[in-house]
């Protein structure tokens, strides 16, 4: 179905029903056909009252899922790499079933148990817990491994970040480089992603940016600034830092092509169901929308921030959506509604 006009007036609206629950600030870009519009609601820092501005620079979390899965990709176009390989096979001895392969891994199906369930179990804590702290990725598989497997390999789909740590060290064990170098020299400099940044394990987001806000399990609690931490937590599952203008410009290229092969696209795009009007490719998610278009792109939580980056089939219309809060379901509920304001043109009951 052809793509109805963006609804900007219904988008401003969820924006500000997002601040309403909670959320300091909110924002949106979409990039149409090379027409830009742009929403923001509230502020960037809530000590300052500095306002939120769309170019504001912000934690991405797992939308740094795409940029790994693009990484191995490249690899396989590149004859480095076959997803239907063990992990075995790169990485021996790392996972306790050969029979894990690397499109498991790369479509949540590998039966990794998420390390981070206990780790967040209690949000404030855990997040003080680790906010400083530098892992390596063998410490986060170790414990992720201390829990029985949540499917047999090849399994239903179920989330899991421990699948996108083994993706950094595919990326590291198959390039002898650390991500933030095979993210600069494939994505980010080939799309002149200039407000984009692999830190680790720096705790600082560069030039400008939004502060971002965590809301704590007590209701009424005050809210914590949660924007300086080194995110080590998750690294090539989560640690992206970047705006607007740049996902938007990310996931319209993949989209279009331009970063990948053909064949390799056609395989981040096999879709296994992830949930109502949800499906998960290759570090890749497709949203099916009320008005029959489906979108494609990820979605991102990170302690202050959430985010939803998705771009229509041929890449031609894109939306980022950013919140300046987390561990806020109701922002997160709402702030999905951006994508039917974008993309259906029409606020979703
Ligand atoms: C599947 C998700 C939503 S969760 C997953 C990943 N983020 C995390 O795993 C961190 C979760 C804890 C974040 C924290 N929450 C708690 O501590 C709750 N106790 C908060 O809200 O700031 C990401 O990003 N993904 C999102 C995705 O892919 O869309």
């Amino acid at each position: 179905p052809h793509e109805p006009a963006p609804d900007l007036a219904g988008l401003r609206g969820v924006l500000r029903s997002a601040q309403s629950q909670g959320a300091p600030g909110a924002m949106a870009r979409i990039d149409d056909h090379g027409t830009v519009l742009r929403a923001t609601v509230g502020v960037a820092d809530r000590k300052s009252g500095r306002a939120l501005d769309p170019s504001d620079r912000f934690r991405v979390g797992s939308i740094t899922k795409t940029f790994s899965a693009v990484v191995l990709l490249q690899l396989a176009d590149e004859g480095r790499l076959r997803l239907d390989a063990s992990v075995d096979t790169y990485l021996p001895g790392l996972l306790p079933d050969r029979r894990i392969t690397v499109r498991h891994v790369l479509s949540h199906r590998s039966g990794l148990y998420d390390y981070t369930n206990d780790m967040f179990a209690r949000t404030v804590p855990g997040f003080e817990a680790v906010r400083t702290k530098v892992f390596t990725y063998r410490e986060l598989v170790q414990r992720s491994l201390k829990h029985p497997r949540t499917t047999a390999p090849g399994g239903a789909y179920a989330y899991s970040n421990t699948n996108f740590v083994v993706a950094g060290m595919l990326i590291e064990k198959l390039t002898g480089h650390g991500v933030a170098r095979e993210y600069q020299d494939r994505i980010i400099a080939p799309l002149k992603l200039t407000d984009t940044f692999y830190v680790h394990p720096g705790t600082g987001i560069p030039g400008r940016h939004t502060r971002g806000y965590l809301t704590p399990d007590a209701a009424g609690a005050a809210l914590v600034d949660a924007t300086r931490q080194t995110v080590s937590w998750a690294q090539s599952a989560g640690a992206v830092i970047s705006s607007t203008r740049d996902l938007n410009t990310f996931y319209s290229a993949l989209l279009r092509g331009r970063l990948t092969s053909a064949a390799a696209l056609a395989q981040m795009r096999r879709w296994v169901p992830a949930g109502t009007g949800q499906a998960y490719g290759l570090g890749l998610r497709r949203r099916d929308l009320s008005c029959g278009v489906s979108v494609y792109g990820h979605t991102g939580a990170v302690q202050g921030y959430y985010t939803y980056a998705f771009t229509s089939q041929d890449g031609g219309r894109t939306l980022t959506a950013v919140a300046t809060a987390s561990n806020n379901a109701r922002v997160h509920t709402t702030m999905l509604r951006t994508l039917e304001s974008a993309f259906c043109g029409t606020q979703a009951s």
